[in-house]
């Protein structure tokens, strides 16, 4: 007995010292990530590189579509009116059967006028690069036939189409990437309720709904971007998020490829992911060690598409630019949020703000794709101006944080969102970089150079004539030598 008790010790020791060598070792290879073994714990799945085309990418567009779109009040319209949501009460009282259920919506979600490549081209028109569409919000409806979600996915109920299959590849041929939204909890899912009525000590609903569904998700449609949520009920060793995520780094067809939020259990959101999304349209207006997100919504309202949205609740084009901005300079991503309507359509309001996007990155869009943080974010005197930088490639990076040295910069970015009234723009924090003028300043889509100087410390611009400038709402300073 005790020699056989010995015998396993050893045999566990070997087992175990062998697989902190395999992962404890990543390695470059000629450019290429020799890909190492991750255990399934946060402190190893944290030295996962951030797979370089998420910070190159800088801007994706969000997509909340499914059943709810239908009602247009807001994605959580379900758990709301079970809530007892008064003004909801009211609206089904009025509107409605009394027998009406929350599923007789499906049917109505025909998606009629989808055409996924009109979509991808509105996209692409965007200067998004990357795409992120809910294949599952908590009211559990897929967008995909999933193999778990009989009668409740549309596939078999409302489009009859298979969503995120057909999005999936048109977007992919824009040349952008595809990612899912995914809710871990499904607000009334019997089962779910179940493990939750035991306190989470059974796990009915993750074992037999939860994993294989996130498991053909990533099987079948090899998503860039798996952007978690709905875990707020319970603990990552409930969900095994950390088991799911060494499968996804390890095994999954997209283990070198895809991206991962925050969201994976109590405690983790800001702690734990590729990126971080901390709350939502969280934006801190600084520098952070670790790569995040902006998540917000064009409409100020609501994620999913909202009937009664107005014009004011609409943020402007100045509005988002501002958000993209502040975001990227800060080292963040920018995901912007619109929810198509139940018809397959993206209503003519968003459109225009993403093609606004779209014209304006193509004449400033050097100042935003792959650029890094600069040393400074926002001008200390001037608070209307964000700062980016270029930097000489990738492999000066760190590997899993935000670079934080200020080597190899080749040009230095300022974007200003409000036109000063006297064409003269005052700065600040460049100033110890520009005095001994080996410098030049460019105003991105305009000819020529622009005349400036440092008097006390502030550097001068003169801004040329407005009218004869073509970007609006936000324009850019490129400064580099000469
Ligand atoms: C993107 C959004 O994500 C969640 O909402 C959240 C989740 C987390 C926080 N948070 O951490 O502050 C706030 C709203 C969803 O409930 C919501 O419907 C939408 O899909």
């Amino acid at each position: 007995m005790k020699i056989l008790l010995l015998c396993i010790l050893v045999l566990c020791s070997v087992v175990s010292s062998y697989s902190t060598v395999e992962s404890g070792e990543s390695r470059h290879i000629s450019g290429h990530l020799v890909s190492k073994k991750y255990s399934a714990d946060w402190k190893d799945l944290d030295t996962r590189p951030l797979p370089y085309w998420y910070d190159d990418a800088k801007i994706g567009i969000f997509l909340h579509w499914g059943v709810y779109s239908v009602i247009g009040f807001s994605e959580w319209f379900w758990s709301n009116w079970k809530g007892g949501d008064k003004k909801i009460t009211k609206f089904m009282k009025e509107h409605y059967p009394p027998d009406f259920t929350y599923q007789d919506f499906a049917p109505m979600f025909k998606a009629e006028f989808f055409d996924p490549s009109e979509w991808a081209d509105l996209f692409l028109k965007s200067g998004a690069r990357y795409i992120v569409l809910t294949s599952k919000h908590h009211d559990g409806f897929t967008m995909f036939p999933s193999h778990r979600s009989y009668s409740w996915n549309s596939y078999e109920v409302g489009p009859k189409r298979d969503i995120v299959g057909e999005l999936s590849t048109a977007v992919r041929a824009a040349g952008l990437k595809f990612g899912v939204y995914h809710s871990l909890y499904e607000w009334f899912n019997p089962i779910y309720e179940e493990d939750k009525k035991n306190n989470f000590t059974t796990r009915y609903y993750a074992e037999t709904k939860l994993w294989p569904d996130l498991k053909q998700l990533i099987n079948d449609y090899k998503p860039s971007v798996l952007w978690s949520d709905g875990d707020w009920e319970t603990y990552d060793t409930y969900w095994k998020s950390t088991d799911f995520l060494a499968w996804l780094y390890n095994e999954s067809p997209v283990k070198d490829e895809i991206v991962v939020n925050d969201r994976w259990g109590i405690g983790i959101p800001c702690k734990h992911g590729d990126f971080y999304n901390c709350a939502d349209r969280y934006n801190p207006g600084s520098l952070q060690n670790h790569k995040w997100e902006n998540a917000f919504t064009v409409d100020s309202r609501s994620w999913g598409f909202r009937k009664p949205m107005t014009l004011n609740d609409t943020l402007s084009t100045n509005q988002i630019l501002y958000q993209v901005v502040s975001t990227i300079s800060c080292g963040g991503n920018a995901l912007i949020n619109v929810g198509p309507t139940q018809d397959g359509t993206i209503s003519p309001i968003f459109q225009e703000r993403l093609l606004d996007l779209g014209n304006w990155l193509k004449i400033n869009g050097e100042a935003i794709y792959s650029t890094s943080p600069w040393l400074h974010q926002n001008d200390s005197l001037n608070q209307d101006v964000w700062y980016t930088c270029r930097k000489v490639k990738h492999s000066h990076r760190h590997p899993t944080a935000i670079p934080r040295d200020n080597d190899n910069i080749t040009a230095i970015y300022a974007i200003f969102l409000k036109w000063p009234t006297t064409n003269i723009l005052l700065l600040k924090d460049l100033s110890t970089y520009l005095h001994n003028g080996v410098y030049k300043i460019e105003l991105l889509g305009n000819e020529g150079l622009i005349n400036w100087n440092i008097k006390n410390g502030v550097t001068s611009i003169e801004l040329p004539d407005k009218a004869k400038v073509h970007s609006e709402n936000a324009w850019t300073l490129k400064m580099s030598l000469k």
